[in-house]
C-alpha cells in the first residue's frame, strides 16, 4: 500500500520499460521533491509469450494486465507505459492520465550491412514483427523478405548482430531512450513507414478512482502530444485497431491545428489505402473518427474484416 508520502510505479522490467519509468520517476521528483518516488517492475504475460508474432498472442493488452493488477489493489499509484503498446480503449475502472511530450515518432532502420532499404539487394531479409511494418515495406520493397522478430529491443538487436536478419525495424525513440541512436542508420520518413498510433510518447495509467492522481500527474501532461495521440488513438479505435490488422496514424500540430494521416494495408503490401485531413486541435477525437471513416469507405472495413477472419 502506499500513502501520500510515497508514490509507487509500475513497469514492466525490460530495459526500456525501467528507462521509462525512471524518466517519470525523475520528472515527479523534480516536481515534489518531497515525496519518496519508487518503482515496482514486474514481468507481464507478453513478456513470457516470446515465440508468436504480437498478432498471435492476442494483442496489445497482454503487455498492461498485470500492472493494471497493481493498480487496482492499490499496490501501485501509476503505471508508465509507451502508450503505442496500450489497448485503444482501456477496462473499466481504469484511465490515462497524462500524455508526455512525444519524442522522435519515426520507424528506424537498422542494419550492419545496409545504409537503407533502398540499398538491400532482391532475397535481403528485414527483421520485424510489426504487421504495419511488414504491410508498408512489402508495398514498397517487394522483392525483400519479411521474417518474424519479436523480443525487447536488445534482443532484437542481437538477432540482428547473430546474422538472423540482414536489417530490422524499431521505433527510434526506444533507440535513443536506450543510448543507441548510433545504431540507426536510416531515419523512414512518414511516406515510407507510418508510425503506429502514439509511437514515441509515453502514457500514464491510473486507477480511475484516484482523482488525487489526475491533478499531481497533470504537469506531465503534454497537450499538443495528447491532441495528436488523442487523434491516432480514435482513428485506430474506430477501425478496431488490434495488432492483427496492418494500421498506421500519425497526427502533426502547427499553429493549432493538427493534420492527421491513417494508412491501413494489406499485409502482403498488395493493398494500401490511406487518408489524410485536419482539424483544430481541439476536435482531435473527431478528427480521428473522420480519417477512419474515410479509409473505411475506401475499403478499409472489408480488409479489415477479412484479415480478422482469417486470422
Ligand atoms: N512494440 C514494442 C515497443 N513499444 C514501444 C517501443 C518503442 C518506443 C515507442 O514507440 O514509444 C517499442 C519498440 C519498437 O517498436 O521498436
Amino acid at each position: 500500500m502506499s500513502d501520500k508520502d510515497t508514490l509507487v510505479i509500475a513497469s514492466r522490467e525490460s530495459a526500456l520499460a525501467m528507462w521509462q519509468a525512471e524518466h517519470i520517476q525523475a520528472r515527479l521528483q523534480a516536481l515534489y521533491p518531497h515525496k519518496t518516488i519508487r518503482i515496482e517492475g514486474m514481468t507481464t504475460r507478453g513478456d513470457q509469450i516470446l515465440d508468436k508474432t504480437l498478432s498471435k498472442i492476442g494483442g496489445k493488452g497482454l503487455f498492461i494486465k498485470e500492472l493494471e493488477q497493481a493498480l487496482q489493489e492499490g499496490r501501485a499509484d501509476l503505471a508508465v507505459h509507451s502508450i503505442k503498446d496500450v489497448p485503444m480503449d482501456l477496462p473499466a475502472g481504469f484511465a490515462l492520465a497524462a500524455i508526455t511530450e512525444r519524442a522522435n515518432p519515426l520507424d528506424a532502420f537498422v542494419s550492419n550491412t545496409y545504409a537503407s532499404l533502398a540499398d538491400m539487394p532482391p532475397g535481403a531479409v528485414v527483421g520485424t514483427a510489426s504487421l504495419r511494418r511488414e504491410a508498408q515495406i512489402r508495398a514498397r520493397f517487394p522483392q525483400l523478405v519479411i521474417r518474424p522478430l519479436r523480443g525487447n529491443v536488445q534482443t532484437r538487436l542481437r538477432k540482428l548482430d547473430e546474422g538472423e536478419f540482414d536489417a530490422i525495424i524499431l521505433a527510434a525513440a526506444g533507440l535513443e531512450r536506450l543510448g543507441l541512436p548510433e545504431r540507426i542508420r536510416m531515419l523512414l520518413p512518414p511516406t515510407h513507414s507510418l508510425p503506429a498510433a502514439g509511437q514515441g510518447a509515453l502514457g500514464i495509467e491510473i486507477a480511475a478512482h484516484r482523482y488525487d492522481m489526475l491533478a499531481l500527474l497533470n504537469p506531465l501532461n503534454h497537450p499538443i502530444t495528447a491532441a495528436c495521440v488523442e487523434a491516432e488513438r480514435a482513428l485506430a479505435r474506430a477501425l478496431d485497431g488490434s495488432c492483427q490488422v496492418p494500421l498506421a496514424a500519425y497526427a502533426t500540430a502547427a499553429d493549432g491545428v493538427l493534420t492527421l494521416r491513417g494508412l491501413v494495408g494489406s499485409p502482403d503490401g498488395s493493398l494500401t489505402l490511406q487518408a489524410e485531413a485536419e482539424a483544430p486541435l481541439a476536435y482531435a477525437d473527431a478528427l480521428g473518427r473522420a480519417v477512419a471513416k474515410k479509409l473505411a469507405d475506401d475499403g478499409a472495413k472489408e480488409l479489415i474484416a477479412a484479415l480478422l477472419a482469417a486470422s
